[in-house]
């Protein structure tokens, strides 16, 4: 602590640092998406987080859909949509072309750092200690390669996979040194700035599109900054028939719904692996957190969260909640 910075000075910094933090997340389409978003914000709420949830939606989201965010206490920004240069390249899913959109929070520069999460990610613990990493980095999670989405990469046609290295040795002599980490773009911890966001739209001008769209691109993007995190922060849901001497499914933080079929709002229990008992569970605690009322956004006095948790830390002042009118 700096001996000579008084007590309100040092509270101020602090609520003023909490101010700049903020959770994000990328709504497109007038599709069901926003359902996501929704469950997102109450599980936000569940685990106590500290920082707003910051929408960055596309224009053509139905204000209907603007307003159910709103009334979840989301900060709804608009942003113009990012393409691609033109190409013929088949995309993994056609629609990934729109995620390339999601370069846009760069510009969110009334935000120092901020750590994003795709609408089809839950959280299941508080994460806001991910906004005391260090500064300069790009921080996010390992992804799988076993999966047929990846049947156009190496790592697919040879069995190989950064999830356990040793089980397939890289043919360095055949293909050259072994491939850079590559992370999972659905959640990650990033610092916006003007400047990056100029060199990235610049860079994409020039960087044909690729099957995993802006993923690709971050990777590419960011491969001298990206330091792995563990993946507690973000478990694609593959990991669990891929690997799962590599998930402990107790400690699981965050997860991401994103294998064919998982999407809560969606599910069926039909698709691949998709009727395996540790699923229909994750599906379920996604669920019980949309459906919770007691989770629903509750009105200005949220707002002003991050001040009354700073003030409290630091023994200012004791916070009494009001008591419910309910
Ligand atoms: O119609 C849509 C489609 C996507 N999204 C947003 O875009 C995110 C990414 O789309 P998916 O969740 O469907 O993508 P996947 O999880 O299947 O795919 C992975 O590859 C994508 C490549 O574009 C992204 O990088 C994504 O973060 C990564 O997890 C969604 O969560 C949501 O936030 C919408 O709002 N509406
Ligand atoms: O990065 C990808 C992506 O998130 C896919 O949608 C998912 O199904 C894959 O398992 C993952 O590797």
């Amino acid at each position: 602590m700096e001996p000579n910075v008084s007590k309100a000075t040092q509270i101020m910094r602090k609520t003023t640092a909490a101010a700049r933090r903020a959770y994000v997340t990328f709504l497109a389409g007038d599709g069901d998406y926003w359902k996501g978003v929704v469950g997102l914000a109450k599980g936000l709420r569940r685990v106590r987080s500290a920082y707003p949830l910051v929408v960055a939606v596309l224009p053509d989201v139905p204000d209907e859909h603007r307003l159910a965010l709103l009334d979840q206490g989301c900060v709804v920004r608009e942003i113009q949509p990012v393409y691609p240069p033109d190409s013929q390249t088949q995309f993994a899913m056609a629609y990934y072309v729109i995620n390339y959109s999601k370069l846009r929070i760069w510009e969110f520069i009334e935000y120092d750092r901020m750590v994003y999460l795709d609408a089809d990610i839950q959280v299941f613990d508080n994460i806001d200690h991910l906004f005391e990493l260090d500064k300069g980095f790009f921080y996010a999670v390992k992804d799988c390669f076993c999966e047929k989405t990846w049947s156009h990469t190496p790592q697919y046609k040879i069995g190989y996979c950064q999830q356990c290295p040793d089980k397939v040795t890289w043919p360095e002599h055949e293909l050259g040194p072994p491939p850079q980490l590559y992370f999972n773009a659905g959640m990650f911890v990033h610092e916006p700035s003007l400047a990056t966001a100029k060199d990235m739209l610049n860079t994409l001008l020039v960087t044909p599109p690729t099957p995993f769209a802006e993923q690709d691109f971050l990777n590419m993007f960011f491969q001298h900054k990206y330091m792995p995190i563990p993946p507690v922060y973000n478990l694609v849901l593959a990991m669990l028939w891929r690997h799962p001497d590599n998930v402990e499914l107790d400690k699981i933080k965050v997860v991401h719904y994103c294998a064919a079929g998982s999407k809560p709002w969606r599910y069926t229990g039909k698709e691949a692996n998709m009727d395996r008992d540790d699923i229909k569970i994750l599906v379920n605690k996604w669920w019980d957190i949309f459906n919770d009322e007691s989770l629903d956004y509750k009105g200005a006095d949220e707002a002003s969260q991050p001040l009354r948790t700073a003030l409290a830390e630091a023994g200012a002042v004791k916070y009494y909640p009001a008591p419910s009118a309910a």
